[in-house]
Formats: C-alpha cells, structure tokens, sequence
C-alpha cells in the first residue's frame, strides 16, 4: 500500500513565528509516521509554514504571479530548503530512511500555468527503499520567473504517479469546517463549499483551504483532510476529518 501524506506548514512550524520549527508537532507526526504500519512505502510532502509563506509575500509572489528577483528566489527556496532539512532529520532521527527532493529543480510551469512534474526519481526513490520527502516550493514559470508551488499541488500530482492507495492531508484544522464550526465529513464539487472556504488564519500565499479543497478536487483518488491527532487513525486506514473526492476520472 503506497501512501501520500502532506504535513501542513501551519501544523509543523509555528505560523506566525519566521523560520521556526514546531519541534514538538514533527516530532509527533514522525512517531505516528514510524509508529504506523505504513513502513517505508510512503512519500512524505510538506508545507511552507512559517517558512516560505512570509519570504514569498515579502516579495509578492503566489502560485500565479511570479518574480524574477534573484533575491527573492533565493530567500523562499532557502527557508522551505531550511524546513526540509530538518523534516528529513526528524524523519531520520527515528529511523526512516527519509532524503530530500527539491521540487525547484525539476517542476515547470508553461505559460497558461500547466504544472510539469517529473516523478520517475520518486517512484525509483520508493523502489529503492527511500522516503522521499517533498516541500512546497518555487516553480520556473513561464513569462512570470518563478511562482510558488504549494505542497497541495504536488500531492496531486504525487499519488497518481505512484499508484498512491491513500492520499492524506494534515492541517491544524480537524477538516474542512462548516459555517458552524462542524467537520464537513465529503466534499465532491468546490461550489457545494465555496461558501464556507476562506484564506489561511496565518501568511499563506497559496490560498488557505480553499485552495487546498480546489486543487484535491482535481485528484481522481479521494483525498483525506484532518488534524494532527488523527493522524494516527489516517494511517491506520482510518478516514478521519473529510473526505474529498476529485472528479477528474482519469
Ligand atoms: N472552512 C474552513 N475549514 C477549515 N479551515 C479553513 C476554512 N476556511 C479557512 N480555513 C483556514 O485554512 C487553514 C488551513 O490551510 P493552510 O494553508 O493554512 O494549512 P496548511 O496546509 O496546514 O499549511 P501550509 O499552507 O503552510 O502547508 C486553517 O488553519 C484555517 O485558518
Ligand atoms: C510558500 C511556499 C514557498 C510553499 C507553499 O507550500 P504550501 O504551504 O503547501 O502551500
């Protein structure tokens, strides 16, 4: 059973705080990841956070409008290859075979903003015995520079081409909410909760939960929003939180 499972920056550094880790939520994702019988058949994607966020409003990129400011490339690639690094230490202080793969230097984006992803690396990482451990990060992009390419986007583009069985995504939400606060338990179309979805509580440049719901809509398998303290059940085969099921189809 392959998994693809997303560490929200909001849940693994502390959003509001630059550059920090929260050591104690990895550290916790990682005992439920080693603790798990999901072994090492898992690729591992995560967040900004307080990371890449605050760089990339700095200096106003998004997923779709880009920069050209070798600076500003520089200072959001180094805070997520800053993040990564200790993700993959965590991973690797307990044992998981994790290594590093840095979406910026294989993505593109065309000029109508269509991701190209190059996978054949992951699936023989897997092949081969490795966690591989993916971050949101900067795309080169087509007329724009560079935008960012959020960690949501690449699980989509991820589990297809590993065949993923499961596909989980861990906020600090305990899924997507209602306008009463309630756990929505399936999403099928964005319209049904456009209502309800708004920005990140925190710096988000790539658009919050709504733009974590759009871009699990384009993803043909059902993907599994939840909070940190389930995530445990999650890779125990468990669906806590939502349920979003793409209507892609292919
Ligand atoms: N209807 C909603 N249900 C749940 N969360 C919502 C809703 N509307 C807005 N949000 C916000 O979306 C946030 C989750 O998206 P966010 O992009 O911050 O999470 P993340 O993916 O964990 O972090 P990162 O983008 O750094 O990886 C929640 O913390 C909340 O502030
Ligand atoms: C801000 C950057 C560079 C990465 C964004 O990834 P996300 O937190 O998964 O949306």
């Amino acid at each position: 059973m392959t998994v693809v499972l997303k560490l929200g920056g909001s849940v693994i550094t502390e959003k509001d705080e630059p550059e920090t880790v929260d050591r104690a939520a990895l550290s916790a994702a990682v005992t439920a990841i080693v603790e798990s019988a999901v072994g090492d058949d898992i690729v591992i994607v995560h967040g900004g956070g307080s990371f890449g966020h605050h760089h990339a409003a700095e200096y106003g990129v998004s997923t779709t409008a880009g920069t050209h400011n070798v600076a500003g490339v520089q200072a959001i690639h180094g805070a997520m290859c800053r993040l990564n690094a200790a993700v993959v230490d965590a991973l690797t202080d307990q044992g998981v075979p994790a290594v590093p793969v840095h979406p910026f230097s294989a993505a593109t984006r065309d000029a109508d903003g269509a991701l190209s992803l190059p996978t054949d690396q992951i699936t023989t990482l897997l092949d081969e015995g490795f966690v591989p451990v993916l971050h949101g990060d900067l795309v080169a992009h087509a007329g724009e520079g560079a935008t960012v390419l959020s960690g949501d986007e690449l699980v989509v583009e991820l589990a297809p081409a590993v065949n993923a069985d499961r596909v989980g995504v861990c906020s600090t939400v305990p899924g997507v909410l209602d306008e009463d606060g309630a756990v929505v338990d399936s999403i099928e179309s964005f319209d049904a909760v456009a209502a309800v979805l708004g920005e990140s509580d925190a710096t988000d440049v790539s658009g919050g939960m709504a733009g974590k719901v759009r871009a699990l809509l384009a993803l043909s398998a059902p993907a599994v929003v939840f909070g940190p303290d389930a995530l445990p059940a999650f890779l125990a085969g468990e669906s806590p939180g939502t349920t979003i099921t793409g209507d892609r189809g292919d």
